[in-house]
């Protein structure tokens, strides 16, 4: 199967077949009504030293306690966004045969399309077709529809300079020097790796059943993500799914694992799953910052001190990427790789 989207629009299904349903979605679990840290993303640039101290410490704490966090006032225009998603939405719309020339390709190939994460070793499939973009340090785009190779090389470019300026933040956050993080591990410079991951999840007949995608959590330093107005996403804070529903025209970052490594555990990647529903399709657009492919990511050793030992490995980024496009998505699977015994 190519897509559950087609799927859905092929047959009337009024039930779902039997290789998408999990036996533990979870999703019955109490939901906690929880406050998601909202940093405003203005007052990072602001040349009020009082300011930004403060912003830095929110950023901080939003790191070590949530590894999620809303960014407001981020200067990325909403015509933008609405043309990414517009964009986005139009991709997933095209006739299958259009969409058939990215499929079945590997993971280092510009484009991809799909459905669930890695239906080769899946046992249970997603609810979920994707679309995944290289789009630095060499941009790629579909060429259809027409028009979104510029929308889509303006709004990455955006959200590039945003994660540059939220690891300045975190760099500080950890009594760090602003660049530390990009210096140590390039991931501002022109070589820096970013990946864009579209994910469309069309309503489902029975969404308590399936999952959009399952717990996990995202390679890379931080992920920026926006939606189409249609909540879904869940993330795990203090032991309970918390369910997010984001401000207009917010950004939602989360912590990947690189960060994790980086920081030597201070600042772990955050769980999170999305959710289906069986009333209108849900599109979700993110992008993954890392550094280099060739950049070996190990623990700072300014973080490694104190009489914490190294807690992790060191792992090129390519090669992480790899370990985890190799199995299903599942939890933090990857990350236990390269854990230390301490
Ligand atoms: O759809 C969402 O809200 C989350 C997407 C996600 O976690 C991912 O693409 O890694
Ligand atoms: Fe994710």
């Amino acid at each position: 199967m190519f897509s559950v989207k087609e799927l859905v629009e092929s047959v009337r299904l009024t039930s779902v077949p039997s290789n998408y349903i999990f036996s533990n979605t979870e999703t019955d679990l109490p939901m906690q009504p929880e406050t998601v840290p909202i940093i405003d993303f203005s007052l990072l640039t602001s040349h009020d030293p009082d300011q930004r101290s403060k912003i830095i410490t929110q950023l901080g704490n939003a790191c070590l306690e949530w590894g999620f966090f809303m960014v407001i006032n981020h200067g990325v225009p909403e015509m933008l966004r609405d043309e990414m998603m517009r964009g986005t939405e139009s991709f997933f719309d095209l006739r299958g045969e259009e969409k058939r020339q990215y499929a079945g390709k590997k993971l280092f190939d510009p484009i991809r399309c799909g459905t669930s994460f890695n239906p080769n070793v899946d046992k249970t499939l997603l609810w979920r077709d994707y679309l995944k973009i290289h789009v630095h340090p060499h941009f790629n785009a579909p060429n259809k529809p027409s028009g979104f190779s510029k929308v889509l090389r303006d709004y990455c470019q955006k959200t590039r300079v945003i994660a540059g300026e939220l690891l300045k933040g975190i760099s500080e956050s950890l009594g760090l020097e602003a660049s530390y993080i990009n210096e140590k591990i390039r991931v501002e410079c022109s070589e820096s790796h970013q990946l864009l991951v579209a994910n469309m999840y069309p309503p489902c007949p029975q969404p308590e059943l399936v999952m959009g995608l399952p717990p996990h959590s995202d390679h890379g330093l931080l992920t920026i993500l926006m939606q189409n107005g249609i909540d879904g996403l869940q993330v795990m804070h203090k032991g309970n799914w918390v369910s997010i529903n984001p401000l207009p025209n917010s950004f939602l970052v989360n912590t990947g694992d690189h960060m994790e490594i980086l920081t030597n555990g201070k600042y772990k990647s955050v769980v999170h799953r999305a959710v289906v529903n069986n009333k209108a399709p849900r599109v979700s657009i993110g992008t993954a910052h890392g550094p280099p492919l060739d950049t070996v990511v190990s623990p700072a050793p300014e973080l490694v001190k104190d009489g914490v030992g190294q807690a992790y490995l060191g792992i090129e980024y390519r090669n992480y990427l790899e370990l985890q496009q190799s199995k299903s998505l599942s939890g933090k699977s990857c990350l236990d790789h390269l854990r230390l015994s301490l």
